[in-house]
Formats: structure tokens, sequence, C-alpha cells
């Protein structure tokens, strides 16, 4: 059975990769250099040659910032290359999972939000992300698009890490506090596209459409720092204060949503997913960081 994982440089496609699959499962682990979602041309060629049971993309266009001055490279890798490889697995008879944001909330709902939920996001990334999941809806109807949140990993680019380095050097660090949603590790999130992903190429009655995954607990951004440093300090990290601020004293390119908390009901009912408190997955990523198991993904070329 053979899978292609994109993205696997990132979080969640190295989790994927390291991943502890059955026996008969071959991952097939496309970096940029195997494939360039820039590029999205090169998709439905890559993608017929390669006698795929399925399809799993995490790979995006993440910087959320750097977005808003580079639209058009975030559309491409986000919108274009989901919508490129859709017609391809619909095209080949095979399942397409792909990974989505909270991003495409704009925040202003009280409570979590749910799959029938209206989008309407407020920045690029989340546009873009957007565009790929109506492009993922209607071009592959055997798909699944998990929408996950403020993921992080010790490996790869996260919140968790850029709060470490930043107190390495500074004694006092700002963290806005009203912006909430919650924290996910990369490897949870792994074990549930591998979950779904195993069902939908056995079954193809297994459900499909979009869930919501993240880890339980919602909080802020300045809730998850101060929860780093404490767990981080027994691990000899340097401790800073955190000060809680509002958006408005950190402002940024990109608007963020100011809740972005998602109800996990719709897939704990069908694929008997039972997220864990982020609280415990941060610190199994400390005590990698701590030590040292941050080893790089086998990239197949
Ligand atoms: N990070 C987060 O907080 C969140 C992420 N998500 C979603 O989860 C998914 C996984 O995110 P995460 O693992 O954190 O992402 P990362 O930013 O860690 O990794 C992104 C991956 O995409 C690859 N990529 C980017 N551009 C291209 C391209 N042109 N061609 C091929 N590969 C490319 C990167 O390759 P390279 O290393 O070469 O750049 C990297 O492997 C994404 O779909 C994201 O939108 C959802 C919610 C929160
Ligand atoms: C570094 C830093 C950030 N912040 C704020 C800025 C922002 O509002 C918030 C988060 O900052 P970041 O830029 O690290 O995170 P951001 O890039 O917004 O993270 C997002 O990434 C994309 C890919 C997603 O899909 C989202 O779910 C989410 O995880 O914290 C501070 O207040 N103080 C700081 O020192």
């Amino acid at each position: 059975m053979r899978i292609l994982v994109t993205g696997v440089t990132g979080q969640v496609g190295h989790e994927l990769s390291r991943y502890d699959w059955p026996e008969e499962v071959e991952i097939v682990a496309a970096s940029r250099h195997d494939l360039d979602l820039a590029d999205p041309g090169a998709i439905e060629s890559y993608i017929a040659a390669g006698r795929f049971d399925a399809v799993i993309n995490p790979a995006a266009y993440t910087a959320v910032d750097r977005a808003e001055a580079d639209p058009v490279t975030a559309w491409k890798v986000n919108a274009l290359a989901p919508a490129a490889m859709a017609a391809a697995t619909h095209k080949a008879g095979i399942p397409l999972i792909c990974v989505s944001t909270d991003y495409v909330f704009d925040g202003t709902k009280a409570d979590a939000y749910d799959e029938e939920d209206p989008i309407s996001p407020v920045g690029v990334y989340g546009a873009s992300k957007a565009a790929g999941e109506l492009a993922v809806r209607t071009g592959n109807p055997r798909h699944v698009i998990l929408r996950t949140s403020w993921v992080f990993s010790s490996h790869g680019a996260n919140f968790v890490k850029t709060m470490l380095r930043l107190a390495a050097d500074r004694p006092h660090l700002r963290v806005v506090d009203d912006q909430r949603g919650c924290p996910t590790s990369a490897r949870d999130i792994a074990a549930v596209l591998a979950k779904i992903t195993l069902r939908l190429i056995a079954d193809a009655q297994a459900p499909t459409g979009t869930y919501h995954f993240s880890n339980a607990e919602p909080t802020t951004w300045c809730g998850f720092a101060k929860e780093i440093f404490r767990q981080a300090e027994s691990f000899g990290y340097r401790v800073p204060d955190v000060e809680a601020i509002a958006t408005t004293e950190y402002p940024t390119p990109a608007r963020r949503p100011a809740n972005s908390v998602l109800d996990p009901t719709k897939i704990e009912r069908d694929f008997a997913v039972v997220p864990r408190p982020w609280r415990k997955a941060l610190a199994e990523v400390l005590s990698d960081l701590a030590h040292g198991a941050t080893e790089e993904p086998e990239v197949t070329r």
C-alpha cells in the first residue's frame, strides 16, 4: 500500500514520515525537491505515475505575515496545488486527505467553531487555505479536510520554539492575551491523519468531508507561553517574565482571529478520535527538545 505524503520537512509531514505505520504501508515522502507545489502543473503527472493508494497533503505556505506581501505564492501552494491534487486523485480513484486551518474563520464567534460555521478569513494565508478547501471539496468527493490549529512540535518552526529562542536573550516577553485557540501537537495530528487515511483506503463507504481536530483545553497565546515556561523551567531553560498584552499592542502585517477554538465533536463521532489536553503533548515536545530528539526525516528522492 503506497501513500504519498507532502511537506515532509514540515512539522506534520515530519511526524507522518516517522509514524508507526502498519508493515504493509510504504510512505513516499515528497519534499519540495521532489514535487514543487508552487508549480501545480507538475502534480498531475507525479500522482498519475506514483500508483498511490492515497495522498496526504500537509504541505502549505504557512508564513502568515509573509503571505500578506506574497499572496501569489501562498495562493499557488495553498489553493492551486490542492486543486491539482484533487483532480489527480479523483482521476486515479484514490482518497485525498488535506490539512487546513482555524484561520479560515474570522474569530467573531463566542463559542467553538464547528464544521457548519461559515468561513470568513481575515488574512491572505487563511483566504488561500479556504480556497484550497473549496477546490478539494469540489475536485474529489473522496476527501477529508482536517482543520487544526496552533501546531507545535520539536521539529520545524512554531510558537514553542520561538518562545524558547526569544527567552534565551530577553528577560521580558510581551504576548497577546486576547486571541483564543487550542495548541495542537503535530504528532497527534499525524496519528489522526494516519487513522483517517487507513480507514479511507480500506472502506469506500468511510466518512468523508471536513473535520475539526485540535488538542483539548482552549487558551490564549499568552496562556500558552506561560505554560511553556512553567514546564520548560524543569528542563533548565531560561524563564522570562511574560506580560499579557492586547493584540493592538503587538501589530503584525496579518490580522489573526480573536477566537479560533475548534469543536471536535464530529471527528470524535465519525473517527473515534479523542483529543488529549495540549499540556500533555507539550511536555513530550519539551522533553524531546531538551534531549535533542529532533532528527531530520528521511526523504525519498
Ligand atoms: N503551523 C501551524 O500552526 C498550523 C498549520 N496548519 C496547517 O497544517 C499543515 C501542516 O503545517 P506545518 O506542518 O506546521 O507546516 P510547516 O510550515 O512546518 O511545513 C510546511 C511544509 O510545506 C512545504 N512546502 C511549502 N511550500 C512548498 C512548495 N512550494 N513545494 C513543496 N513543499 C512546500 C515545506 O517545505 P520546505 O521546508 O521546503 O519549505 C514544509 O515541508 C498545513 O497545511 C498548515 O496550513 C493548520 C493550523 C495551524
Ligand atoms: C513572537 C510573539 C508573537 N506574539 C503573537 C503574534 C500572534 O498574534 C500570536 C502567534 O504568533 P505566531 O506568529 O507565532 O503564530 P501564527 O503564525 O499566527 O500561527 C498560526 O500559524 C498558522 C500556520 C496557522 O494555521 C494557525 O493555526 C496558527 O498556528 O502571538 C506575541 O504576542 N508576542 C511574541 O513575542
